[in-house]
């Protein structure tokens, strides 16, 4: 992987491809299969299984140019593959940021929706092309992919926000998302 961490870059124009998921100029590229998912679907044994049955991609980050640091607006596009662990819909790991700052994710390609969790309460917003979803300051954030085609939404973040994905193995989240006969179907945490 190529990168482009700490170099500041001019003002420049960026282009995004809705159709194939990807940011010109190309930064960082990230992927995250189901082994990078441990501790995070509430069957483990399903997951173990899952990992042993040719580890599948889960999702994809690209990133643009932009640094992840202090006043810097990085952005990057996120593409989470259609499926589900033991019922359970493949999403991303989530994560808080460390100093409490917002973020918001625009909904590209798909059907996706936005779980937030501040420790309390739980917010879902359903995400679909053209959806723009606010996270404020304090909420943890995980991405799901409810539909049966790749999900894509871009993501414009503080640069110095970080990624701190303790907070959600110690907290989880407050909600599950299921694939229900009908929908989606939300679980709490607490059934576990
Ligand atoms: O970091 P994860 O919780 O795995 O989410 C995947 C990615 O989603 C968005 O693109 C965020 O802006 C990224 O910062 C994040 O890395
Ligand atoms: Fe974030």
């Amino acid at each position: 992987m190529t990168t482009y961490s700490s170099l500041p870059v001019p003002p420049m124009s960026i282009r995004f491809d809705p159709a194939g998921g990807t940011l010109q100029p190309e930064g960082p590229t990230l992927t995250r299969r189901m082994s990078d998912l441990e501790g995070l679907f509430r069957d483990h044994a399903a997951w173990e299984q899952a990992v042993a049955d040719g580890d599948p991609v889960v999702y994809s980050v690209v990133s643009s140019r932009v640094p992840e640091v202090e006043r810097e607006l990085p952005q990057s596009i996120t593409t989470i593959q259609p499926g589900s662990t033991a019922g359970e819909l493949w999403m991303t790991k989530g994560h808080q940021h460390p100093n409490h700052q917002g973020e918001i994710y625009l909904g590209i390609s798909g059907h996706g929706g936005l779980l937030m969790f501040n420790g309390t309460e739980t917010e879902w917003v359903d995400m679909t092309p053209g959806t723009i979803g606010y996270m404020p300051p304090g909420w943890a954030h995980r991405s799901i992919n409810v539909g049966d085609e790749p999900y894509s939404f871009l993501a414009v973040y503080p640069g110095g926000a970080g990624h701190d994905y303790g907070w959600v193995l110690e907290h989880g989240m407050g909600r599950r998302v299921l694939a229900g006969e009908t929908g989606v179907e939300f679980v709490d945490y607490s059934a576990d």
